[in-house]
């Protein structure tokens, strides 16, 4: 069984206008999207900016809107469910921005941030298990077990998505939506990042949905390709297969693009 099963999904978005603010139109920014991913692998979602990808992400976590599709998670049909039948599953599924300097709230010490999802999501737990635990997922990431006490301002770049990683990881996903994850890095950090995600992978047996404009990036660490425009998938095949044999115009597009390493 997959463990994520996209069928059909749409998006679209109410445009409003004229003096009565009525509805003029639809934003499809999702137009029947249907992909799946198995358990452990990674389908990268590409296209330039505005394609639809964050929107897709989105909805998948239930984060976002959904106009009509259905999306399985193990099996069900997540989309109808309501906040309280979703709880138990949304710990399952987990995001990792593009800024974690935007998504890491300043006031609080790297320690805290994990160990609010700790909290939120393992209610038995007692501060000394906690603790430990926050060293565990920080040694994880490559980071160091005192770095607990600093805040986020004290941190690179690249150490600041370990933490949004070791955030994400807290609560033991079996899926990762990894929106834009590395485009805000340094190249050299981006391919440390990206490595780490794919040890954890190993590790963990995660799934990521892996979005990203670059598609340098994205072949390095998929095992399946989507590629987006206008909020639909134009072409969907295997990692080598989308850079070998291009078969859609727009791909090829994308690919001219990509900087060619001698
Ligand atoms: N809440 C919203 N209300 C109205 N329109 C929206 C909303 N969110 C997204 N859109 C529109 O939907 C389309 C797709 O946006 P989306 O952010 O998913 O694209 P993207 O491929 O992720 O681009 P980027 O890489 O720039 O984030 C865009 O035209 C965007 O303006």
């Amino acid at each position: 069984m997959p463990l994520l099963e996209v069928k059909d999904l749409r998006v679209w978005f109410p445009v409003h206008g004229g003096l009565l603010r009525r509805k003029v139109g639809e934003i499809k920014a999702v137009d029947g999207v249907s992909f799946t991913i198995e358990p452990g692998q990674t389908v990268g979602l590409v296209g330039e900016s505005g394609s639809g990808k964050t929107t897709v992400g989105r909805a998948l976590l239930k984060l976002g809107p959904a106009t009509s599709g259905e999306v399985y998670f193990e099996g069900r049909n997540i989309l109808p469910l309501n906040e309280r039948q979703f709880r138990p599953l949304r710990r399952q599924m987990q995001m990792i921005f593009q800024d974690p300097f935007g998504s890491l709230n300043p006031r609080l010490t790297c320690g805290s941030i994990i160990g609010e999802a700790l909290t939120t999501h393992f209610k038995e737990m007692t501060a000394t298990q906690r603790r430990a635990r926050i060293s565990d997922l920080l040694t994880q990431v490559g980071l160091k077990p005192e770095m607990a006490s600093r805040y986020p301002h004290e941190f690179s770049g690249g150490q600041r998505q370990r933490i949004g990683i070791a955030r994400a990881l807290a609560v033991e996903p079996k899926f990762i939506v990894c929106d834009e994850a590395v485009s805000a890095l340094d190249v050299s950090v981006q391919a440390q990042i990206v490595n780490l995600l794919m040890d954890l992978q190993e590790k963990l047996g995660i799934a990521y949905l892996f979005i990203a404009h670059d598609l340098a990036v994205v072949q390095h660490i998929s095992d399946h390709v989507l590629v987006m425009h206008h909020g639909r998938i134009v072409e969907s095949a295997s990692s080598d297969a989308i850079y070998s044999r291009p078969q859609h115009e727009y791909t090829k597009t994308l690919l001219a693009a990509v900087p060619q390493l001698a």
